[in-house]
C-alpha cells in the first residue's frame, strides 16, 4: 500500500468499505445503446441483444457494452440470475461484417506489420474478455436462443451456463466461412460443452449450420421449445427457482464449476474446500438447512 493511500484508508474506514462492498441497482446501470436491461422477476435480469435491425451482429459498441453490461451485473447485489436473449427476427447474426471491415482497414493504416499486429492482438484480447465476462460473471447466465445464432453467437453462449433454444433456432461455427480461425471462446469451449470434439471439430472445420435439434442431441442445448414465448416463459420460471435459493450457495457453485472445468479434480476439490471453509459459516446454510428439515417456507437470503 503507498502511504498516501495507507493514509486515506486508514483514517476513513467507510472509505475501504465503499470500495470492496461497491455494487449497483439497475437504476445505475447505464442506459445502453445495444443492450436492453430489465429486472422482469424479483432479481432476475433479462439482458437482450438490441440490434434487431441488424439481426443483433456484434458492432464494437456492442462488444464494449457486452463486457461492462455483465462485469455491473456481477456485482450488482440484487441481480441473482441472468437470462440473455436477442430481439427480433435472429439472436445474433455474429460480428457485424461492416465493422469487421472496418478494423481492418484501419489495421492497414498502421505503418508495419509489428503495428498492425498489436493492433489486431488487442481488438482479439478485447473481444475474448467479453465473451469471458459472461463465466467470470459469478451470476448464473441462462441464453436462449432463437433463429440465427452465427460466428461470435456461438462464442456468446458458450461462455453461458446454460443454453436453451427454439425449434427455429440455428447455429452455425461460421468463422471458417468468412476466413478466420474463431478466435473468441469457440474453440476452447464448445469442445467441452459438447463433450465431443469430433462433432465439435466437424463443426468448427465446416461452419455447417446444424439444427435445434442436432444441437440438443450433441448437448449444446438443454431444451428445445417450440416457441420463443414458450422458452423466455420456462426459462424465466428456472431463473427464478435458482434466485429462490441461497445467492452465497449459487455463486459458489458457479465460481467452483468454472474453476473446476478446465483443472484436474483434486484442484476443483481443493478450490471448494477453502471456499466453503469460509461460506459455510454464512448465514444461508443454517437458514436454508433449517427450512428444509422443517419444511418450513422457503427462507429470505441477504443480497450479495
Ligand atoms: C475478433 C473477432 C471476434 C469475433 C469474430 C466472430 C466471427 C463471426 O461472427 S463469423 C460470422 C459473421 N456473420 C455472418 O457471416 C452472418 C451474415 N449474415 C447472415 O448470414 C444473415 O444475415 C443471417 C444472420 C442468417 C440473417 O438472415 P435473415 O434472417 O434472412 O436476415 P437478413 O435480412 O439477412 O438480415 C437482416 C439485417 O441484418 C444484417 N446483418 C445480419 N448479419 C449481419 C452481420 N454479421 N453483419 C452486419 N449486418 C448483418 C443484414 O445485412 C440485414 O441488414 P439490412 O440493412 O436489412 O440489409
Amino acid at each position: 500500500m503507498t502511504s498516501l493511500f495507507k493514509t486515506i484508508v486508514f483514517n476513513n474506514p467507510r472509505i475501504i468499505s465503499h470500495v470492496f462492498k461497491r455494487s449497483f441497482t439497475v437504476a445505475e446501470l447505464k442506459p445502453y445503446e445495444t443492450l436492453a436491461v430489465s429486472v422482469p422477476k424479483p432479481y432476475v435480469y433479462h439482458v437482450e441483444l438490441n440490434r434487431p435491425k441488424k439481426s443483433n451482429a456484434f458492432t464494437r459498441v456492442m462488444w464494449q457494452e457486452i463486457g461492462e453490461c455483465f462485469t455491473a451485473l456481477s456485482n450488482t447485489a440484487d441481480c441473482r440470475v441472468i437470462v440473455l436473449s436477442g430481439q427480433g427476427k435472429n439472436f445474433t447474426g455474429g460480428i457485424d461484417i461492416q465493422s469487421l471491415v472496418q478494423l481492418a482497414s484501419e489495421a492497414d493504416d498502421l505503418p508495419d506489420v509489428a503495428r498492425k499486429a498489436r493492433f489486431h492482438s488487442n481488438f482479439i484480447k478485447y473481444a475474448q474478455d467479453t465473451i469471458t465476462s459472461l463465466e467470470v460473471c459469478v451470476k448464473p447466465v441462462l441464453s436462449v436462443v432463437h433463429s440465427a445464432c452465427v460466428g461470435a453467437g456461438v462464442d456468446l453462449i458458450t461462455a453461458a451456463d446454460m443454453r436453451y433454444c427454439t425449434e427455429d433456432a440455428w447455429f452455425s461455427v461460421r468463422e471458417v466461412d468468412v476466413g478466420l480461425a474463431a478466435d473468441v471462446g469457440t474453440l476452447q469451449r464448445l469442445p467441452k460443452v459438447v463433450g465431443n470434439t469430433s462433432i465439435a471439430r466437424e463443426l468448427c472445420f465446416t461452419g455447417r449450420k446444424f439444427t435445434a435439434q442436432e444441437a440438443k442431441e450433441i448437448g449444446l442445448v438443454s431444451k428445445v421449445f417450440p416457441d420463443k414465448d414458450t422458452a423466455m416463459n420456462t426459462v424465466m420460471d428456472i431463473a427464478v427457482n435458482i434466485a429462490s435459493k441461497s445467492p452465497i450457495a449459487v455463486q459458489t457453485t458457479k465460481i467452483n464449476l468454472v474453476y473446476s472445468q478446465s483443472r484436474p479434480n483434486q484442484d476443483g476439490l481443493e478450490h471448494i474446500r477453502l471456499l466453503n471453509a469460509v461460506m459455510n459459516q454464512g448465514e444461508d446454510l443454517p437458514k436454508s438447512a433449517i427450512a428444509q428439515a422443517t419444511k418450513g417456507p422457503p427462507p429470505e437470503f441477504d443480497n450479495v
